[in-house]
Order: structure tokens, then sequence, then C-alpha cells
């Protein structure tokens, strides 16, 4: 990993893998993001959650240069895009990992066949290195070996999004987006699903952004939470972050009759509501 120029640190020192700053984003005359400010930190899971069409996937897709911004700019492990030429876009983009909501899997090629997308877009390996990489990558997300060579047709819903979590994982990425990993999962699947996430972090030492409306996923794995609101970031923070935050709607989601069924009756989360998970109660 090149440590060097990859970093910032913001004033406590910790280290900032995305940073955003006075982003904004409109498509015509709507303004669907005004001079918003991000900051992820190395190693955490960060929770993204806003009300519906507020613009979690326009700025998520906007990071990642699929939408132009109108303003400000946007550093990824310490370098700006515009800043950079081809080959050094490309070198950055191998250290990004995404897993686009439904998977997004392409469904005339394999699970092996699509896992090796990204190494045949941006390494040149022989097959059989591919391969055993693929191999390995589905290991890693808790797939059955025999996973490799079905079609995503014949996946459950689960194994899709890890399939596709392995396609994302293909290069080694530092930093991870997933855009509603959990989204149509049952229960129990979408609490695996966590699991795998937050182990993989723990081992892969991966920084993970994570776009959801699941309230447990932000209960059970987020260290941090920021919530779109007002076309920007309104809070971000830890969970009593969010209970003590003075705004009808964050307190509605945080303290609505669902997130009662996670959220000690005492309205603070305190440590250990972070790690514990309450689906299928
Ligand atoms: N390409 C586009 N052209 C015009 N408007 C767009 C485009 N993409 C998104 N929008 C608008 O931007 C707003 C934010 O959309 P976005 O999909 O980011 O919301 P979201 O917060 O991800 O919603 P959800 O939680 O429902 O997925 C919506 O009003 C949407 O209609």
């Amino acid at each position: 990993m090149d440590e060097q120029n990859s970093e910032t640190r913001n004033g406590e020192g910790r280290d900032v893998v995305l940073s955003a700053r006075g982003v904004t984003v409109a498509f015509g005359s709507k303004v669907v993001l005004d001079n918003l400010n991000l900051d992820i930190y190395r190693g955490e899971i960060l929770g993204f959650v806003g009300a519906s069409g507020t613009g979690k996937s326009v700025l998520m897709r906007t990071v990642l240069r699929l939408l132009p911004r109108r303003s400000g700019n946007i550093k990824i492990l310490g370098q700006d895009f515009d800043e950079l030429d081809e080959p050094q876009r490309n070198a950055l983009d191998m250290r990004l990992g995404v897993l686009f909501q439904q998977g997004a899997l392409f469904s005339s090629l394999t699970v092996k066949e699509n896992i090796q997308v990204p190494m045949r877009e941006y390494l040149d390996l022989p097959q059989s290195l591919m391969n055993e990489l693929a191999k390995l990558k589905i290991r890693l997300v808790g797939l059955a070996a025999d996973a490799a060579d079905k079609y995503p047709s014949e996946l459950s819903g689960g194994m899709i999004k890890r399939a596709a979590l392995a396609r994302a994982l293909a290069l080694d990425p530092e930093l991870v987006f997933l855009d509603e990993p959990t989204s149509g999962l049952d229960p129990i699947g979408a609490a695996e699903f966590d699991e795998l996430i937050a182990r993989l972090r723990d081992t892969l030492g991966l920084t993970v952004y994570m776009v959801t409306h699941d309230l447990d996923s932000l209960f059970s794995v987020c260290d941090r939470i920021a919530v779109l609101g007002k076309k920007r970031v309104l809070v971000e923070g830890t969970i009593d972050d969010m209970l003590a935050y003075d705004d009808p709607w964050v307190q509605a989601y945080f303290k609505g009759k669902r997130a009662r069924s996670i959220v000690p009756q005492n309205g603070h989360a305190g440590e250990n509501s972070l790690a514990q998970d309450s689906r299928g109660k």
C-alpha cells in the first residue's frame, strides 16, 4: 500500500480516507446536494442514512465520478481525482471497491468471471492466477467453492450480495462503498452479512462507507453515522449523538417505533448497543 501522500489528518489525528468539502450537485435547477462536507476515517464503518430521495446514492455516485458535481472538492486516500492523470486515476480506482444496490452482477457471467472483471480491467494476469484469486475471494465472503461456476440467476439474494462483495474486493481495496448491502435480505441473512462486513473490516483493515436504511446495521456494525438532510450532512457521530440531535427526522428515525426495539428504553445507546443486533426479535 502506498502510504505516501495517501492520508490527511484531521485535528484529532485520525486518518481521513475520504474528505468531501463544499460539494454541490444539481440536475438542471434541482439542487440535490448543497455545500456538503463529509469525512470518513481509516478503519471505520460509516453508516450513511437519510430519507428516501435525499441524495445518498447521488453522493456515492458523485464520489465515484459517475456524476459530475457543480462545485466543491473530494479527496480520496489523500488524492483529488481532478488533479490526477489517467494512470494515476486508475491506480486510485484500484484502491476502491464498490457494491451497488441489487448486487449488479453481470447476468451472463459466472460468479468467478464476475469477480475477474476488475482484474481484467486493471491488471494483466494469467488466467490460472485469476482463477486462484477468484477462489480466494469466494472463500473470503463465505460462499461455497461450487458457487464459482454458477450464474447470478442460480444464486439466492444473500449469495448474490456475497458474490458482489467478492467482486468489490477483487483488487484488495482499502475503501469499500456499499449501497444498501442488506436490502432485500431476510433478517438472518442481513445480520450475517453485517457480521461479514465487520469481520472483513477487522481482518483486512478496510474502511467502509455504507449507505443503508437498515437500523439493525446502524446499531450493530457502524462505528459512526452520518445523516443526510437539507441537502447536506445534517449530523455525524455515534448513535448517542443521533439520539441527542434535535431534528424531527433524526428523532423519528432513531427514536421511532422500530428503533425503540433496538435502543435501550432509557434512550441512551451506550457502548454495547453498537455491538448488539436485535434482528428477528
Ligand atoms: N440522473 C439524475 N437526473 C435527475 N435527477 C436525479 C438523477 N439521479 C438522482 N436524481 C434525483 O436526485 C434525488 C436524490 O436521489 P437519490 O437516488 O440519491 O436518493 P437516495 O437518498 O439514494 O434515495 P433512496 O433512499 O430512495 O435510494 C432524487 O430526487 C432523484 O430523483
